[in-house]
């Protein structure tokens, strides 16, 4: 910032900002604009923004919540412009009638919820017929966290400055935020190396995946045990199966009660008839999808010296001092309901405050955590590690299994050779899409989505 005009980086957010208001109407020209303006910088972009669309012939009305501190400049160039000012008690009709809304109550400056003059002005506009633009993010989210505390604004639009904030990434605020573009402001290069958070995207994913050579062979390329499924749940095996079998491992190792229902379904399978103790050399084990009460195989799994994958019942029947001392890699892939019940709080809670949850199951059982839900996070033991944020989901994969395929796919590229944080991560985003790719705006199947993940390997290395 030091080496730009004072005021630069606030013209380039107005500039973007306007241009994105006005793809936003039919026509700028006669349009209704009505600016929620706060008394930070996020109020100030509001106005500047405000201000060219007013030069555009738009009829635009700042509503002032702190009349006395808003930034004298901006507001100067807003009225300049053509616009004018209102107080909070004369917003509800201004909300009412206005063809489009800019939210600029608060940016990053926010934090702990809105205050009760913005509470009622983010009621109001909930009931405004409006298209809403969020400037930065929606006002009252947390920014770095993603959590929401008391009301928040929603909106259509969210047109963010120089970098996504996690906020607009993470749920609950995520759903808060509408469709969200990122404008380049010329932040790139002062903007920390390592970030709080990253979202992976194709060539990411694709420089990830393991290919095989001309040297490759079946063991070279990696065995997946899957130790999972019983007499009550062989599905979960088959599924987890599936999932193994794209995965990119050499072959699919077997261990478990359902082995009948496993090679009816999948007759490549290797079988074991052991524990994983004596079932011949893997490179990383998948535990728990189905197991039911059988705590054996998945201390099993975890005495041996290849990363270890502890899925479903894997995570509430491992000995949890097993886990935070074993020397080889440990990946464990909760629901909220699994993540709750390991941290020692409730589902909302967890869902409530995803990043500090899986931050902290990472910490407290020093392991690499995927933390399923609406969004899903990875986050790997070494606090300084950045998490990761997959982007690729859809709610049509909240379907029963659907997440015993993603255990044995995340195994599978794990024992191909990926860390735990690559495996997670690469395994979240080709089930994410592979699912989309099922659903394709239909209800689909666990089944469905593992068939589905050799479409989205595909789609992502070609
Ligand atoms: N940094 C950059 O490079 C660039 C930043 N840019 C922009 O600046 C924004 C950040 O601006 P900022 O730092 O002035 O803070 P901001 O978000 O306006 O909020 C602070 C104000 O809100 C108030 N307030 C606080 N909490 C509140 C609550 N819960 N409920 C209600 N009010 C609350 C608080 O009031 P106070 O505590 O003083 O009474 C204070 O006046 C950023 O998001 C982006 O839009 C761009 O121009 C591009 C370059
Ligand atoms: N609302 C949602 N949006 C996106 N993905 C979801 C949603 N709900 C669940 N999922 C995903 O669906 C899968 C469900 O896994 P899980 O809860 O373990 O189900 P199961 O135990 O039936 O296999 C996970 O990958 C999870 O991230
Ligand atoms: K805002």
């Amino acid at each position: 910032m030091a080496r730009l005009p004072a005021g630069a980086l606030m013209q380039r957010a107005a500039a973007g900002l306007a241009a994105a208001c006005a793809d936003a109407l039919p026509r700028v020209y006669g349009s209704r604009v009505t600016l929620l303006t706060g008394s930070g910088d996020n109020g100030a972009d509001t106005l500047y923004a405000g201000a060219r669309l007013a030069r555009r012939g738009a009829s635009v009305t700042a509503v002032l919540l702190a009349p006395d501190r808003t930034h004298p400049e901006a507001l100067k160039t807003l009225l300049r412009a053509g616009g004018t000012t209102a107080t909070a008690t004369d917003a509800a009709p201004l909300l009412q009638h206005a063809d489009l809304v800019l939210d600029g109550i608060v940016g990053i400056g926010g934090k702990g919820g809105l205050r009760p003059e913005a509470t009622h002005l983010a009621g109001l506009l909930a009931a405004s017929p409006a298209t809403v633009v969020a400037v930065d993010l929606p006002s009252g989210i947390e920014p770095d966290t993603g959590e929401v505390h008391g009301t928040a604004v929603r909106a259509d639009l969210t047109i963010t400055f120089g970098t996504h904030k996690p906020g607009l990434l993470i749920d609950p605020a995520r759903a808060y935020a509408g469709s969200v573009r990122l404008i380049d402001i010329g932040l790139a290069a002062t903007l920390p190396h390592t970030p709080a958070l990253e979202s992976l995207q194709h060539a990411d994913i694709a420089a990830l995946l393991p290919r095989p050579t001309g040297e490759s062979d079946k063991y070279r390329r990696g065995v997946v045990g899957i130790a999972a499924g019983s007499t009550r749940y062989p599905g979960a095996a088959v599924l987890a199966v599936a999932g193994a079998l794209r995965g990119g491992a050499g072959a699919v190792r077997y261990v478990g009660a359902a082995t009948d229902a496993v090679l009816a379904r999948f007759p490549e399978t290797l079988i074991s008839h052991t524990g994983p103790k004596k079932a011949g050399r893997v490179q990383a084990w998948v535990a728990g999808p189905g197991a039911a009460d059988d705590p054996a195989p998945v201390a099993e799994a975890l005495a041996t010296d290849v990363p270890v994958l502890l899925d479903a019942d894997g995570l509430r029947l491992a000995d949890r001092d097993t886990v935070r001392t074993r020397k080889a890699p440990t990946l464990l892939t909760p629901h909220a309901g699994e993540a709750a019940a390991l941290l020692g709080i409730s589902r909302e809670e967890v869902e409530a405050a995803r990043l500090t949850a899986v931050r902290e199951l990472a910490r407290r059982y020093d392991a690499t955590v995927l933390l399923k839900g609406s969004t899903t996070l990875i986050a790997a033991p070494d606090p300084d590690t950045p998490v990761r944020v997959n982007a690729t989901g859809t709610p049509w994969l909240a379907t029963a299994g659907s997440g015993d395929v993603l255990s044995g796919l995340a195994g599978s590229l794990l024992a191909a050779g990926l860390s735990p944080l690559d495996a997670a991560s690469a395994a979240a985003y080709l089930h994410g899409l592979a699912g989309r790719y099922a659903a394709d705006g239909a209800p689909t199947s666990a089944h469905d989505v593992a068939e589905a993940i050799p479409r989205a390997w595909r789609d992502i290395t070609t």
